[in-house]
């Protein structure tokens, strides 16, 4: 990926005219308040190790995997939330780790953990870089210096059980590669998060990643039967049998910790054979609450779609005035469409178990208020789905602040924290004299509650547009703890929501977490400015 942006150049999208009218006629934004990215401004902050140091790391793993080159520190520096992207354009002096170091194997990271315990040299894990919480910032804690450490060496398939359904593969395969590797079998994963190009299975599951079929597969801590990690205090391998009575469930307290405790270094996995088809449908409703009532009547019955979303009244509309390349869902030709909220459902597997979930599921939806829109705009949104986010970066040239943001709560409780996250985010934004365009849907659903995903646009004002968006962060984070929502559903912790840890799992909740890191990191090298506050 490019430094500043999602995807490479060559995946550069211009804004289409309707995009352009909807930012000026309705936010005010125009080219001239935009920042773009020059190259030429950046500086990378100096490497604080020495070549004595990079000729230790060198000794660990081979020459060609150590470096200290501004061409491999910079792309390791941020990741790729909008507040990074500004960074690239408004704050080009760069806080870098202070050398990549790519292990290859298990022995590797422990000798490298080993070297960075006695040398006070703190290690970020690094996977596709797609994290959107800071979890990459290059904090060295009490250390002197921060490596680092890529996974792309762990790429690999290592072994698949299709009796048992399940498969080892290293942490650094991303997912297209996880599914072409599978799919030489005849399996898939299913998991298919928008960062589906880039993040890797190790990132997946340091974050509890959760993808677009999570209805159908569920989210990736779900799908993780075991997994290895190595921390400085030696090689833990959690997950034995399908289930088990053997006390806590120890991949419960490795899946989440975002590298503070270790380097995850392969997962297995449940995998399923790869769906003989797909099928397609859409619906309207005419109001957010009554196609959440009718998502929630879905999940409770268990009528089994692969994908399940609902736009609420203005990603619908906004995506209706913007067409096919939609600032929300993509969702593809309009004609069709008149207001209300959007639902989508793809359903997957044998031809016979497909359809049947996918007459069952549409009963309950048309039952509860929805309209049969056909397939199309569903079809739409699965052939649009990755490319959404490279539209931010068109967006942020062109002067607007565009970021997501996402929660979860009980059925009961979702209106009033929907109501309570967009009431945040407009008052903030509007205190910098930018009217803010807030959209939000539902995208992962359980029989007890459901995320709310938010697409926040507004124009940017100022000389600081980070500092004015992490106004409105703050807001809406308030907001999210207030209404009883979990700070974050998929998008992790990371330094971000760490301030807001507390107050969701409690004094005694950071107590054991810290317990725990302080077992497995006794020197604080893992990760230090990540999850735990
Ligand atoms: C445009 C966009 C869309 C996104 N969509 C989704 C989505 O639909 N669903 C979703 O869940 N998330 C989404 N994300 C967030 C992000 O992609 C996920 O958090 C993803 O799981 C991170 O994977 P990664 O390999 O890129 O990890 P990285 O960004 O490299 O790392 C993330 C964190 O995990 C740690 N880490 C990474 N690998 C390891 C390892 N092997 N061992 C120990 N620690 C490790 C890192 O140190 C860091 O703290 C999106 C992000 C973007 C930019």
């Amino acid at each position: 990926m490019d430094l500043s942006r999602w995807g490479t150049a060559a995946e550069a999208t211009e804004l289409s005219e309707s995009i352009r009218a909807l930012l000026r006629d309705v936010l005010g934004v125009t080219a001239e308040t935009g920042r773009t990215f020059d190259p030429s401004a950046v500086t990378a902050s100096p490497s604080r190790l020495t070549d004595a140091d990079l000729a230790a790391l060198a000794d660990i793993v081979g020459p060609g995997d150590v470096s200290a080159d501004d061409a491999q520190r910079l792309p390791r520096a941020r990741g790729k939330s909008m507040p990074d992207l500004l960074a690239w354009r408004t704050r080009p002096a760069v806080d870098c780790p202070d050398a990549v170091v790519a292990p290859g194997d298990d022995d590797e990271v422990a000798a490298l953990l080993d070297w960075c315990t006695s040398e006070k040299v703190a290690v970020v894990p690094f996977g596709g870089g797609t994290s959107v919480v800071g979890g990459l910032d290059p904090d060295t804690g009490t250390n002197r210096a921060v490596l680092s450490v890529d996974l792309a060496h762990f790429d690999g398939l290592e072994s698949i059980d299709p009796e048992s359904g399940e498969a080892v593969l290293g942490a650094g395969v991303t997912g297209p590669r996880a599914e072409e590797l599978l799919a030489e079998h005849g399996f898939s994963l299913g998991h298919f998060p928008q960062s589906f190009p880039y993040a890797t299975l190790g990132g997946y599951a340091m974050t509890r990643s959760s993808g677009q079929s999570s209805a159908g597969y569920g989210r990736f801590d779900e799908m993780v039967s075991g997994l290895t990690v190595v921390t400085p205090v030696g090689v833990i391998e959690a997950g034995r049998a399908p289930a088990s009575a053997a006390g806590p469930d120890l991949r419960q307290w490795l899946l989440g910790s975002e590298g503070a405790f270790g380097v995850c270094t392969r997962v297995r996995v449940r995998i399923h054979p790869v769906p003989e088809v797909v099928r397609h449908e859409a619906f309207r409703f005419p109001d957010f609450a009554t196609g959440a009532a009718a998502l929630r009547a879905v999940e409770q019955q268990g009528t089994g779609p692969t994908v399940i979303r609902l736009s609420d009244e203005t990603e619908t509309m906004v995506n209706l005035a913007t067409a096919t390349d939609s600032i929300g869902e993509q969702t593809g030709d309009v004609e069709d469409r008149a207001g209300g909220c959007l639902c989508l459902c793809l359903f997957e597997g044998t031809a016979a178990h497909a359809g049947s979930r996918h007459a069952e599921t549409r009963e309950v939806l048309i039952t509860h208020g929805g309209t049969s829109l056909g397939p199309g705009p569903a079809q739409s949104w699965e052939h649009g789905r990755f490319g959404a986010p490279v539209l931010r970066d068109a967006l942020l040239d062109n002067g607007a602040l565009v970021e997501t943001l996402e929660t979860a709560t009980d059925w009961s409780r979702l209106p009033a924290l929907r109501a309570a996250v967009t009431e945040a985010l407009t008052t903030s934004l509007e205190a910098f004299g930018t009217p803010a365009l807030v959209m939000c849907h539902i995208s992962h659903v359980y029989p007890t509650g459901a995320s709310l995903y938010f697409t926040v646009v507004a124009g940017q004002r100022g000389p600081d547009p980070v500092a004015q968006w992490l106004d409105a962060k703050r807001a809406a984070s308030e907001a999210i703890v207030a209404a009883g929502g979990t700070i974050t559903h998929h998008h992790a912790v990371g330094v971000d929501h760490r301030p807001y840890l507390q107050s969701e799992i409690g004094e005694v909740g950071l107590r054991m977490l810290r317990a725990v890191k302080s077992a497995v990191d006794p020197h604080g090298v893992c990760n230090p400015g990540t999850l735990i506050p």
